[in-house]
């Protein structure tokens, strides 16, 4: 970790005293102000109008009791949350997770990246996130349903299409946003297309959305790659996940000519020489939300693993697209060992500080998740868009732009990089352009 800037300091050690017991959170603070030094040092009207102390407290944070009847007829109670970090930029934008293992701070380490990631897409949208500790694993479709249907209708009263956007994250797809933006509408009498994203193509959602996150992280990936001169093209890549982002994620690469050998769920990991058989993974996670353990059983070329970790295959390039902190120090040992290239971070925050080091003194390409993972959100915009001019693009002219946002993001980062003498660091260039941007806005907004 480098030595921060006093006032840098000065504002972690109240982060730490005001947000106790939240470690990543405490880990995405840390990580943005390690880069930020030579800001301060050109910028002093940041920490004189208090900007950055500003930025890491959320504007609000609201928590609610979530209470749901499941199919034996006995009521349940989850916590629900959304955390509306910033709105300096435009209204709050970030996603919903429904995973046991949510709580008050892996929201706030969420909504607090999505500030920088929906600055670096250049769109209008401020930073803010949600979720609960439902898990929608084993459920049926009626308990799922009757969880959203309860979550909305305390939700309701803090979104709108120009206060709080929401839309999926792990364990929310477009089954839940269905059930959502049903209860919302029947709340609130309003059609109103704006007020989620990630809907279906039927009813307001745009083409791409699904793909987004994945393909981003992979046109990111062709753009870093390219500063040395190499392409995805015959390369070997490996995800982790086998969800919405490393599905498209492997698909997209696979699209660009590399050969996507393994993915991993929970239980394990599957390794397919032959290369992953997308349309039957989709088949198996989307439609009969099943396992890994079936992919390897319906595919011969697939073997399963329980026990090791997917970043023990040898590969070129390493897609992280299921957790935070899910790929450690000796992961990132055992990538160098084996020869990665380049890392994109299709999840948020998958790699500890450690593996990001090591990846770094091993001069391998490594692109932050606010960075190469903004696909996502930018697509959402995009969904914004057209939902706000009642139109409806085509698969190709939305990829297009997408592709062309990522291009662009890479481009920021890239140049704050080179403008803060620190070329090819893609953290720094990711967190100092964002920052900046954000940073500018807040203070132009005045104290509020
Ligand atoms: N869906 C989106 O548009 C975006 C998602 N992300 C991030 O991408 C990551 C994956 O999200 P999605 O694919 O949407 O979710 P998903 O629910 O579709 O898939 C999540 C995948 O991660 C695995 N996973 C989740 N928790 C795990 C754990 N504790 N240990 C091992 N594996 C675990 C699951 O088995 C599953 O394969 C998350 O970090 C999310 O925040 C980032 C930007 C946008
Ligand atoms: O599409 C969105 O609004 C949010 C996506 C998201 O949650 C993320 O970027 O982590």
């Amino acid at each position: 970790m480098a030595e921060l800037d006093p006032a840098l300091s000065r504002v972690f050690s109240t982060v730490l005293d005001r947000n106790p017991g939240e470690a990543e959170f405490h880990q995405a603070v840390r990580e943005v102000l390690d880069t930020l030094n030579p800001v301060v040092a050109r910028h002093p009207e940041y920490a004189e109008g208090s900007i950055i102390e500003r930025l890491c407290e959320p504007e609000r944070q609201i928590m609610f009791r979530v209470p749901w009847t499941d199919d034996q007829g006995n009521v349940r109670i989850n916590r629900g949350f959304r955390v509306e970090f910033n709105s300096a930029l435009g209204p709050y934008k970030g996603g919903l997770r429904f995973h046991p293992t949510v709580n008050l701070g892996i929201v706030k380490f969420l909504g607090f990246e999505q500030i920088f990631k929906n600055a670096l897409t250049g769109m209008p949208i401020g930073g803010g996130k949600g979720g609960s500790d439902f898990d929608p694993k084993g459920r049926s479709d009626a308990e799922v349903m009757r969880f959203c249907q309860s979550f909305m209708t305390e939700l309701y009263r803090h979104i709108g299409e120009y206060t709080d956007v929401p839309a999926g994250d792990i364990g929310v797809g477009g089954r839940e946003i269905g059930y959502l933006f049903g209860q919302y509408k029947r709340i609130t009498n309003r059609y109103e297309s704006g007020v989620l994203t990630g809907k279906g193509i039927g009813w307001g959602g745009s083409l791409v959305r699904t793909e987004a996150t994945g393909y981003g992280t992979v046109f990111f990936t062709r753009e870093m790659l390219a500063t040395r001169g190499l392409s995805l093209s015959g390369r070997r890549v490996i995800v982790s996940g086998s969800g919405n982002v490393a599905i498209y994620a492997a698909e997209k690469a696979a699209q660009l000519g590399a050969q996507v050998v393994a993915c991993s769920d929970s239980g394990g990991y599957v390794v397919d020489e032959a290369g992953l058989d997308i349309a039957l993974l989709r088949e198996i996670k989307e439609i009969r939300r099943g396992r890994l353990t079936d992919y390897a059983a319906e595919r011969e070329s697939a073997t399963h693993h329980a026990e090791g970790s997917v970043w023990d295959v040898p590969a070129e390039i390493a897609l992280p697209c299921a957790t935070q902190n899910e790929l450690d120090g000796s992961h990132a040992k055992t990538l160098v060992a084996n020869g990665v290239l380049a890392i994109a971070e299709g999840a948020n925050m998958p790699c500890t500080p450690e593996a990001v080091s090591i990846l770094a003194e091993n001069n391998v390409l490594f692109a932050p998740g606010k960075a190469a993972n903004a696909g996502g959100v930018a697509t959402s915009a995009l969904e914004m868009q057209q939902n706000a001019s009642r139109d409806r693009w085509h698969f190709d002219h939305t990829e297009q732009r997408l592709d062309q946002i990522m291009v662009d993001v890479h481009a920021r980062c890239a140049e704050a990089a080179e403008t803060y003498d620190c070329p090819g660091n893609y953290v720094a260039g990711a967190n100092i352009t964002s920052f900046i941007q954000v940073s500018d806005a807040m203070l132009a907004l005045g104290v509020i």
